[in-house]
């Protein structure tokens, strides 16, 4: 799987001073005319969220004005753009809303006739504006979700069939799951901005005056050649600037491809698999997990407690639950918490997201803060020279029109007199010319641009110019650890059952004959039935397994154990499911048994887990209450297995009255199955990493969920943790005061045990108490908040979504 290093560049408020209010720049330069990127320049300030397919809608930058900004104006406001997006959401809500008002009834709705060719019974548009108005009166009208499947045709449980052809008509019918291109922009109009910019103007204008007054006095050729070589120069700043801004246009236009390919997991022809988000086609079913973003409109299946961010859409923060009472699904929204299969309905251009897209366009405001300080630099230099420039003409002239008032002609003029004026003119503008550090901001654009092909060549996508800065200027780098520390390939090497401790090298041992039968069995119930993941056959009839790196792991032992997934999901009926979160730690689902009453399995972190147990499975394979021995033994066993660098989890289960009815599975009272130790390898090169950000004079710090001791092994194995620095728990960590954080942040180098909070709040901590410059390295999913609070946050292995500066396919921090 290859981690993508996504980076966000930031505010830049402590290193560039404190930001001043939002004031707006009559234009700002665009250093990169960036087709492709629309979105993200306003999802990189913040507030509305890429959608996960990238539109692909481009704007025209702005114009290029005038350079020099002062240094007071230099905040970019995030909120016109948010506010754009949300009048443009609302009023295409009220058109839909009106539309539907004037049009008939849904009931005489009647089928085109083309759709009816093709072997489906509703039309696209139909479809669009029922999800668009979440209308549930049309979607009962339609005869609910069973009813749109039919129409569809497609099946609820298998999806869409692939067979030749089908795919194709589908995609006539309802298009596809892309956003309209424009047309790439000429080379020449990157020419026609260039010249745009209000200091080639003024030296245009110098260079025809020192023309003219040139020719005029001194004759062709020699009183050309100061105006040829202002010419020149504006000819050789024009190329350079265009000629870089087209190729970063062209890069960009490569990079949204890449970008585009974004794995979602469907279910076609009765398979589940991994499909191209462009391929998504109405009729498919969608599975979806935290974490994710909704890749096109639709209606939900069926899922456990699934809650939508819809706030890119409506910018309403407030989280949004799905479920069958509220069963639309908008594309761009994204998972908070929960999993679910939804239909798909509208794709592409008929989404919400996509007419928003194309109704919006971005101003582009994209210079980089050191630009935008070396520009207010030029803009001072720049009005110094023109004050000197007019002084001095002033100097000069005082004498000619002095005299001449003197003489009583100030109204008659010689040929000779117009000459003298233009001459002290041309001087002037010289100052002028020279005075004006045209190149300075030119500069750092063009060492930028080349900073980011050096990433590029590093296999690292630089979205933004303005990332290859700060990230040079970060003073701290808080990591996470699974994925960006460690290879994110997780196998499970160790395992506790019974109160054995056994190993599992390559091939897995007789572990089956060598425990008890119910031990075993209960094992592989709850590992198969309490899982986020799947196994899935694929077309080839091969076996393969989907989910995150835990849960994959984990599968992978239960079919090592000759576990039978598909058998085992069969016989049990789950009735209820609490979804993995980072927050809780856990997962539990809870099961109908044959013979009456339920039961609940709970996997997670396993002291929190283990602490929930009262009994266990013994040796003989009997239920024996856990007595405080034995809870020593399990727990140095779980120190044991973290401190060699394991993620521990520990499963466990208990019965249940009733299933269905209770809000909140209980969390005490389980039967201890046993313990897991899931290795997951250190990357190549991460302590080089390490030790040349600490030669570099930044702090590296970890930040995980995981186990302290887990914590703590990986980061000693990376160089993180050194003798003197401290690792402590987000419990511990969250009770601290302001004055005992003072001490403490400085030596802390781990933070283990953590939620999203903590992270966000250690951030948060370091950018303002500290005034570090804060780089975050996250999953994107429960470090959501802390990458949105840092000064770069580069998100790994989720190409796609709102952190989009950097992916990098494997990690470098050098
Ligand atoms: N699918 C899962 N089901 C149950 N428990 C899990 C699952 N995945 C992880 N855990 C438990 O939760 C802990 C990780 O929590 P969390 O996801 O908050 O970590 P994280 O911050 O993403 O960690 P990292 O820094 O390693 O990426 C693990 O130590 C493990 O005990
Ligand atoms: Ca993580």
């Amino acid at each position: 799987m290859h981690s993508g290093l996504l980076a966000r560049p930031l505010q830049l408020a402590p290193l560039y001073g404190a930001a001043s209010p939002p004031a707006a720049l009559p234009c700002r330069r665009t250093p990169w005319a960036r087709p492709g990127l629309g979105v993200s320049t306003a999802t990189l300030r913040r507030p509305c969220r890429r959608n996960p397919c990238g539109a692909a809608k481009t704007e025209r930058p702005d114009r290029r004005g005038f350079r020099f900004a002062a240094a007071g104006q230099l905040s970019s406001s995030p909120r016109p753009q948010r506010e754009k997006l949300q009048v443009a959401a609302s009023a295409s809500k009220a058109a839909v809303q009106l539309q539907n008002g004037l049009s008939l009834q849904s009931s005489q709705y009647v089928v085109p006739e083309d759709v009816r060719a093709a072997g489906f019974q509703i039309d696209a548009d139909e479809l669009t504006s029922i999800v668009e108005s979440r209308d549930t009166e049309r979607l009962t009208e339609h005869g609910q979700l069973d009813g749109i499947a039919d129409k569809l045709a497609t099946s609820l449980t298998d999806g869409i069939s692939t067979r030749e052809g089908l795919l194709g008509q589908r995609q006539e019918i309802y298009g596809v799951n892309k956003f309209a291109e424009s047309e790439p922009r000429s080379f020449w109009e990157f020419v026609w901005d260039a010249l745009q910019d209000t200091t080639l103007i003024i030296l245009a204008a110098c260079a025809f005056v020192s023309l003219t007054v040139g020719i005029a006095t001194e004759g062709w050729p020699n009183g050309s050649h100061d105006g040829i070589g202002i010419f020149a120069s504006i000819i050789l700043v024009v190329s350079v600037t265009a000629t870089s801004d087209y190729q970063q246009s062209l890069q960009f236009r490569d990079l949204d491809k890449e970008k585009r390919k974004i794995l979602v997991q469907v279910t076609r022809d009765g398979f589940r698999q991994r499909t191209l988000i462009d391929d998504l086609l109405p009729g498919d079913v969608v599975h979806l997990a935290v974490g994710d973003q909704v890749p096109a409109d639709g209606v939900f299946i069926s899922g456990f407690s699934l809650l939508l961010d819809e706030s890119s859409l409506t910018g309403e923060s407030e989280p949004v639950d799905v479920n069958e009472d509220k069963p639309f699904l908008s594309s761009g929204t994204k998972v908070l918490d929960g999993s679910g299969q939804m239909l798909v309905t509208a794709v592409g251009m008929r989404t919400q997201w996509g007419k928003l897209m194309a109704a919006l366009t971005e101003g582009g405001n994209d210079e980089t803060p050191l630009q935008v300080k070396l520009s207010g630099v030029a803009n001072i230099i720049g009005k110094i020279g023109l004050f000197f420039a007019v002084l001095t003409f002033i100097v000069l002239s005082q004498e000619l029109i002095g005299q001449k008032y003197h003489d009583g002609l100030l109204l008659s003029w010689s040929g000779d007199d117009v000459l003298e004026i233009l001459n002290h003119f041309a001087v002037a503008v010289t100052i002028v010319v020279v005075a004006v550090p045209e190149g300075l901001p030119l500069a750092v654009t063009l060492s930028l641009a080349y900073a980011m092909e050096k990433m590029m060549n590093d296999k690292a996508l630089v979205r933004q110019l303005a990332a290859c800065e700060t990230m040079g200027s970060a003073t701290v780098i808080c990591s996470d650890k699974t994925g960006t520390l460690t290879s994110n390939r997780m196998t499970v090497v160790k395992a506790c059952i019974c109160g054995n401790t056994l190993e599992f090298n390559d091939p897995l041992s007789s572990l089956s004959s060598e425990l008890p039968e119910v031990a075993v069995e209960t094992l592989l119930e709850s590992i198969l039935t309490n899982t986020g993941g799947e196994v899935v056959i694929d077309q080839n009839g091969k076996q393969d397994i989907i989910g995150t790196p835990t849960e994959t792991a984990l599968l992978e032992f239960a079919l090592s154990l000759g576990g039978n997934y598909k058998q085992k999901r069969q016989e049990s009926k789950i009735v209820k499911v609490e979804p993995f979160n980072s927050v809780k730690k856990r997962m539990t689902v809870i099961l109908e048994l044959p013979g009456g009453g339920y039961r609940a399995h709970c996997k997670g972190a396993a002291e929190i887990v283990l602490a929930a147990c009262d009994k266990f499975i013994d040796g003989s394979g009997s239920v024996v209450p856990l007595d405080k021995k034995t809870a020593n033994l399990l727990n140095d066993t779980i120190e044991t297995f973290s401190s060699e660098a394991l993620r521990t989890l520990c499963l466990a289960y208990r019965g249940l009255e009733d299933g269905s009815t209770q809000e909140e599975i209980p969390l005490q009272g389980y039967t201890f199955i046993g313990i897991v130790g899931i290795k997951d390898p250190v990357r190549l090169g991460v302590r080089e990493s390490v030790a040349s950000c600490r030669s570099a004079g930044i702090a590296v710090k970890m930040v995980t969920g995981d186990n302290i001791n887990t914590a703590k092994a990986i980061a000693r194995e990376c160089g993180i943790l050194t003798d003197g620095g401290l690792a402590i728990e987000g419990a511990e960590f969250r009770e601290k005061t302001p004055e005992e954080l003072l001490e403490l942040i400085p030596k802390m180098q781990v933070l283990a045990r953590s939620s999203p909070l903590d992270k966000l709040a250690l951030v948060k901590y370091l950018r303002t108490t500290s005034n570090e410059v804060v780089a975050v390295t996250g999953d994107g999913t429960n470090d959501a908040p802390a990458l949105r609070e840092a000064d770069i946050g580069l998100a790994m292995g989720i190409a796609g979504t709102e952190w989009d500066v950097v992916e990098l396919w494997g990690v470098d921090y050098s």
